[in-house]
């Protein structure tokens, strides 16, 4: 379904992460197709929506970098929570899945009928310190579960997709990599940065195919977001 083949920068894209968990998925998932170094930066921590969070991530990271900057941010998003503050109620989840207390964030969610919830990704592209960057989003939707599994990787055991009887720790990694959040985001960077670069006439490629269009939908100017619909 990819329209672009390969990104043809200048210079080389600088994936910016402190997670080495991440950094092996988005190697796993994106092969030779975008030959990337990896960087380890400070950056301070953001507030505000996920989305402007992503970008303002990138601007400063291109700026440190001088050069063209990917960068991600995931989260664990619960529907029954909706109600609360947002920002509140994630960080105390945070708090507690970073503490490994999926046991104390089980109890919490016990008060709650529902236990469905989202794994979301945010990717941003900055081209360079002053280009406005890309935002690709990619969600898998699931439900909080008593943790199962290897604990090796944040919340992996806690949150089992739609249409699956293991968690995401429980699955092979390929599996995982097929229909994670992040993969899912990763498509969309892959099939339409092209595209939205070119619209934005900050790159020339030629768009061959637009069978991709289908199946994402613009969410303001250039932000691209891919959900698939809960199985349930
Ligand atoms: O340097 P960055 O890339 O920001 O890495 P980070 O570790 O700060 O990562 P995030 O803020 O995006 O993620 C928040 C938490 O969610 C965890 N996390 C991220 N992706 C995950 C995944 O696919 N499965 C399970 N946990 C994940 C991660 O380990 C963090 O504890
Ligand atoms: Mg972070």
């Amino acid at each position: 379904m990819a329209a672009t083949r390969g990104l043809v920068l200048t210079h080389p894209v600088t994936f910016v992460t402190g997670n080495a968990k991440k950094l092996e998925e988005v190697r796993a998932i994106m092969g030779q197709s975008l030959p990337f170094q990896s960087l380890k930066l400070d950056l301070p921590e953001l507030q505000g929506e996920p989305e402007e969070i992503s970008k303002e991530k990138a601007r400063l990271a291109a700026i440190q970098v001088n050069g063209p900057v990917l960068v991600e941010d995931t989260c664990l998003c619960f529907n029954s929570l909706k109600g609360l503050p947002g920002i509140c109620a994630v960080l105390v989840l945070v708090n507690l899945m970073l503490q490994h207390h999926f046991a104390g964030l089980n109890n919490l969610l016990m008060a709650y009928e529902d236990k469905s919830a989202y794994a979301l990704c945010v990717f941003s592209l900055a081209l360079g310190p002053n280009v406005e960057p890309v935002t690709f989003l990619g969600k898998t939707p699931g439900k909080i579960v008593p943790a199962r599994g290897p604990n090796d990787f944040g919340w992996d055991p806690i949150f089992q997709p739609d249409g699956y009887d293991q968690t995401y720790a429980e699955m092979p990694k390929e599996e995982k990599n097929k229909i994670s959040h992040r993969f899912r985001a990763l498509s969309m960077f892959r099939s339409c940065i092209g595209l939205v670069l070119s619209k934005r006439g900050l790159w020339n490629h030629q768009v061959r195919s637009t069978e991709s269009l289908d199946t994402f939908r613009a969410s303001g100017e250039y932000t691209v977001a891919v959900e698939f619909d809960r199985q349930e």
